[in-house]
């Protein structure tokens, strides 16, 4: 296995050809840049897994070219949750173990999906150098895709924060619990003050009614609209639905495994109004215009920020 070198310029990559995995394409085709979407939660366990892998199932199953990025490498379970055994996640590219194409699996229908794994370290670690290498080797995926959903660890982060600031659009996920809401709040208003995140899209989870939804997305409102500067727009809920759980328990995608269910039918949903956000600007179609945005907002690694005090 050869070993990534995030310090070396621009090389040809060995390992697992893209066409290897359906609908992924070698050649640039001019196609606008792909919209990212960071998925992300205050407290843990509120279903932002869960958001993720269904809401990236049923973009794909609606036609778009979707990337699912699990960037949780603490607690890593996207892979878990779709049933794939990585042979190499993102913490072995790190650990400069394998090429970031060997990462790539193949999910339902499509679906291309770059898993995490338990580790310690974290893009914002990484050195400049590092950071371009990680560009390159991005860019010689060759991927044209029309969406990447980035499924973040909780919490507030700083490597959280710079995958949400990079992104075009951000959801927050939040259930009917005090923790949870107090938690987002937090979050965007870390995002809002610290990282100049203007929108946030709340996502209601587990709610018993849909009434229940708009309420906790209401409470967040009241209270961002007195203190912050940030644009809340309700996206939406998901029902608490038992089927949601036995879909996790097969280890697929509810809107694949049931269909009709209504956890499925609300994530079908939401995945449709996310295709009719404004699609960002940008002359290319390829992931490492996301990388770039995450590499420019990045603050500097630590080891660059002791060398210069
Ligand atoms: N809409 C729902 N209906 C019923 N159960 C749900 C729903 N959403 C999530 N769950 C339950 O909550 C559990 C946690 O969900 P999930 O792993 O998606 O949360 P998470 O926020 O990603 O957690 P972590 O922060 O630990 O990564 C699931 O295993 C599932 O049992």
């Amino acid at each position: 296995m050869q070993s990534p070198d995030f310090n070396a310029p621009h090389r040809t990559a060995s390992g697992v050809t893209p066409q290897a995995v359906p609908h992924v394409r070698s050649a640039a085709d001019g196609a606008a840049a792909p919209r990212v979407i960071a998925v992300a939660s205050g407290k843990g366990g509120v279903g932002k897994t869960s958001v993720s892998v269904n809401l990236a199932t049923a973009l794909v199953n609606a036609g778009q070219r979707t990337l699912l990025l699990d960037t949780d490498l603490g607690l890593a379970n996207v892979d878990v949750m779709l049933g794939l055994s990585p042979r190499f996640t993102l913490a072995d590219v790190f650990a400069g173990r394998c090429e970031l194409r060997d990462t790539l699996l193949a999910g339902p229908n499509g679906l291309m999906v770059v898993p995490a794994a338990s580790g310690k370290r974290h893009m914002t670690e990484l050195t400049p150098q590092q950071h371009v290498g990680l560009v390159h080797a991005f860019s010689e995926l060759d991927l044209p895709i029309d969406t990447m959903v980035v499924d973040n660890a909780a919490g507030i982060a700083d490597g959280v924060l710079t995958f949400c600031q990079a992104a075009q659009d951000v959801i927050v996920v939040v259930c009917d619990e005090p923790a949870s809401v107090t938690d987002a709040y937090a979050l965007i208003k870390v995002l809002s003050r610290e990282r100049g995140v203007s929108r946030v899209q709340v996502l209601a989870n587990q709610v018993q009614h849909a009434v229940e939804g708009r309420q906790l997305f209401e409470k967040l409102e009241r209270v961002s609209a007195r203190f912050l500067d940030v644009t809340l727009n309700y996206l939406g809920a998901i029902p608490r639905d038992e089927w949601l759980r036995r879909a996790i328990q097969r280890q697929e995608a509810v809107v694949d495994a049931f269909p009709s269910c209504p956890s499925a039918i609300a994530f079908r949903d939401i995945a449709r109004r996310s295709r009719q956000w404004q699609s960002p600007a940008g002359p290319r179609g390829h992931v490492e215009f996301f990388i770039e945005r995450l590499i420019a907002q990045a603050p500097a690694p630590a080891a660059a920020r002791s060398a210069a005090a």
